[in-house]
């Protein structure tokens, strides 16, 4: 059946499939697609939206700002277009889910946070991993308490990008793009260790005390090969590694320990399917379970989920993934980045 011949409440009605992840209260459609060429919106729709007729294809970024049916905007660019693409989207009065790293520092975040606040919008950087059911399962078997509190946790993220056979202009290679390990690779330990360290009840949201980095940067561009980094909290401490020249497998890649016990995350660490819990009693035998989670499709959706339920409720911000998240983020990337001596070209960063 030709989806596009059907009137669009039908259409809508035919999206059903959202209801299989059993998701009824929120729906959401991809209204438009733009792109810096109209033919490769074109193909993006054919390739990776259904061929979804309904889709508007535009050849140009402010075309998808301007367009009255669109709600709220999703930017899928290198990290050094974020600030500007999400302020031009806040500007035309739309909602902006923005990708990882939220921006190129701190000072364009906050930039873009005023701005949230002044045009009365949702914004969020779009930190999915923070919205797998996994992580809500985790979440139960912290509240139970029966762990105690979290004491260190370690937790990388390595992916060999063949980086002597791509060229420079890569953006994982290009200064010019924000390249490097730590902003491409980096949000996902740290994600770990603010989801385990800086929202567990006994940091209570209390920003990191120390933050140490320490960055080993390729010859072919002075980008961040490898980069280690440790985030202190009052009482817990995360020690977090990166490196862009060799592959996470085999894992585990995310071990928090916790005063009565162990959780180990499987991976991949961007979307983990499985976690181990350990339960360690002095003297007493361990006791060890497995939580397996599925899904289907990808998983981004969960965090589109947050979206739209954030929209509807008027709210301007997820509880889940706040401003205050991404804040503590990006001054943790900005100190790495000072004590591990990685300045970007000029004109990278628009606000500092
Ligand atoms: N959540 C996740 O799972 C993932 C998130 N990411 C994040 O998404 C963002 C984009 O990453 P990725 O898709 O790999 O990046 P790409 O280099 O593939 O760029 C994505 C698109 O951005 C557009 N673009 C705008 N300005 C530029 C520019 N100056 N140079 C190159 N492309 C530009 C291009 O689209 P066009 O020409 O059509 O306008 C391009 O196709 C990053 O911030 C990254 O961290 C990346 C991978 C996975
Ligand atoms: O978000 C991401 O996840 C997968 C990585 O390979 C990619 O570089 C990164 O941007």
């Amino acid at each position: 059946m030709n989806k596009s011949n059907l009137p669009s409440f039908e259409r809508l009605f035919m999206l059903l499939p959202i209801t299989l992840r059993d998701v009824r209260d929120v729906v959401h459609k991809v209204a438009a697609v733009g792109s810096r060429s109209l033919e490769k919106a074109q193909k993006f729709i054919k390739d990776s939206a259904g061929d979804d007729l309904s889709i508007k294809a535009y050849g140009s970024y402010d075309e998808v700002y301007a367009d009255k049916d669109v709600d709220a905007i999703y930017i899928g660019t290198p990290h050094t277009d974020h600030y500007i693409s999400a302020r031009s989207a806040l500007l035309a009065k739309k909602h902006v889910l923005v990708e990882k790293p939220v921006t190129c520092n701190a000072a364009e975040l906050r930039s873009l946070i005023n701005t949230a606040k002044e045009q009365g919008l949702f914004f969020m950087e779009a930190m999915w991993t923070r919205f797998l059911p996994t992580v809500k399962e985790f979440k139960k078997i912290i509240e139970t308490g029966r762990l105690g509190d979290p004491v260190m946790l370690w937790a990388n993220f390595l992916v060999d990008f063949n980086i002597n056979n791509i060229p420079k202009t890569h953006r994982i290679l290009n200064p010019m793009l924000g390249g490097g390990g730590l902003l491409d690779l980096g949000p996902y330990p740290l994600v770990w260790a603010i989801m385990a360290l800086y929202e567990h009840p006994s940091n209570n949201l209390t920003r990191p005390s120390n933050i140490t980095g320490s960055m080993i940067k390729t010859p072919l561009t002075g980008v961040d090969a490898t980069t280690a980094y440790t985030v202190s909290f009052a009482a817990s401490q995360a020690i977090l590694s990166t490196s862009i020249l060799i592959p996470s497998n085999p894992g585990p890649t995310v071990i928090i320990r916790y005063q009565y016990g162990t959780i180990t995350i499987a991976t991949p660490i961007f979307a983990p399917k499985e976690f181990t819990v350990t339960y360690s009693v002095p003297n007493g035998p361990e006791e060890t379970q497995t939580v397996k989670v599925e899904w289907e499709g990808g998983g981004w959706h969960f965090q589109a989920d947050e979206v739209a339920r954030c929209v509807r409720d008027g709210k301007l911000q997820s509880t889940y993934w706040g401003w205050d998240r991404s804040i503590v983020e990006m001054d943790i990337f900005d100190e790495v980045r000072r004590q591990g001596g990685y300045v970007f070209p000029p004109g990278v960063e628009i606000v500092n």
